[in-house]
């Protein structure tokens, strides 16, 4: 495991892809929002800006992205966003404008990965809300609660992006259920990145609602023994909904190096990232030189 601590970004490597273009970016295309934040494109999955011979304005972000090499791109990015309550304090602030600066960089981060998904990204998963979290602070919860379904009913607004809920979301207010529904299934049509937000989520419960699904279809004579099998496994987990339920990738911010309790099936052969910044700090280039590290590591699955 690395304990990466964000350095100078390495050269970009060459994108055979955009080998001669990419360094004339165009401005001309008419800013659209996506999660509440502009976006220069116009159809559902968001478009790169295409190059311009006449326009020799470098985008440094557009940039980095066309650097990136769509061969090695990962699939699924997932996110343990921490630190939210350490950055408000160490500015003297309240924990929920730490969590609101914490909303704040989890919308930077899920446009730059729907930019990216034009080269081959397919999935984010955010773990917002664990079941152990309940046993913070009432007002706390009920602050992110809110927070939770006012993000549902706002910010969920992008065309391109699909939204799921990972875990058990029986215990969430009932409002919030009710937001998750309709961002669901407004949602479920879109062909742009897929937006998956755990909360309530437990890894281990993960594994034992899909052996206990597992055990029932047995005993119902539904299946047999012998069909239990890691892919029929995978289709009774939370992240059933996707096509790439094992990110390739982790970033958790914050300073920790744990994965308390998150998607303990699928993160089997992910890459770990630990970033020492609170996750309000978390910037696009951040995500950006995480990926370029990404695309230089060596995954032989243990081969
Ligand atoms: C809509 C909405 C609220 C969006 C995103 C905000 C966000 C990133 C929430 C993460 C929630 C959470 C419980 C983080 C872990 O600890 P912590 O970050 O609370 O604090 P700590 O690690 O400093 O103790």
């Amino acid at each position: 495991m690395l304990p990466l601590r964000l350095a100078k970004p390495s050269p970009l490597p060459i994108n055979p892809l955009f080998p001669l273009k990419q360094h004339k970016i165009s401005r001309s295309i008419a800013p659209r929002k996506i999660f509440g934040i502009k976006l220069h494109s116009h159809s559902k999955t968001p478009k790169l800006p295409k190059s311009n011979p006449d326009d020799d304005v470098i985008e440094g972000r557009e940039l980095e992205i066309r650097g990136l090499l769509p061969d090695l791109m990962p699939k699924h990015i997932a996110v343990i966003a921490d630190g939210n309550r350490r950055w408000a304090s160490e500015r003297g602030l309240r924990g929920k404008q730490g969590h609101r600066a914490g909303r704040r960089a989890m919308k930077e981060v899920v446009l730059l990965c729907n930019l990216c998904s034009e080269l081959g990204l397919k999935a984010l998963t955010f773990f917002l809300f664990s079941t152990e979290n309940w046993f913070r602070p009432k007002d706390q919860v009920d602050f992110l609660m809110a927070e939770f379904e006012d993000m549902m009913v706002s910010d969920v607004e992008e065309k391109g992006i699909r939204t799921s809920v990972l875990g058990d979301t029986s215990r969430l207010p009932k409002s919030l259920q009710k937001a998750i529904t309709v961002a669901e299934e407004t949602s479920k049509g879109n062909t742009g990145l897929h937006l998956m937000i755990s909360l309530n989520y437990s890894g281990k419960h993960d594994i034992l609602q899909a052996t206990k699904k597992i055990a029932s279809k047995v005993k119902d004579g539904m299946i047999f023994l012998e069909d239990i099998n890691e892919s029929l496994f995978l289709e009774e987990l939370n992240t059933k909904c996707t096509e790439f339920p094992n990110p390739d990738l982790l970033i958790r911010t914050g300073g920790e190096r744990r994965v308390s309790n998150f998607m303990l099936w699928q993160l089997a052969y992910t890459e770990l990232f630990f970033v020492e910044k609170y996750f309000p700090d978390f910037k696009e280039a951040d995500i950006l030189e995480i990926l370029r590290s990404f695309q230089q590591r060596h995954r032989n699955y243990g081969k």
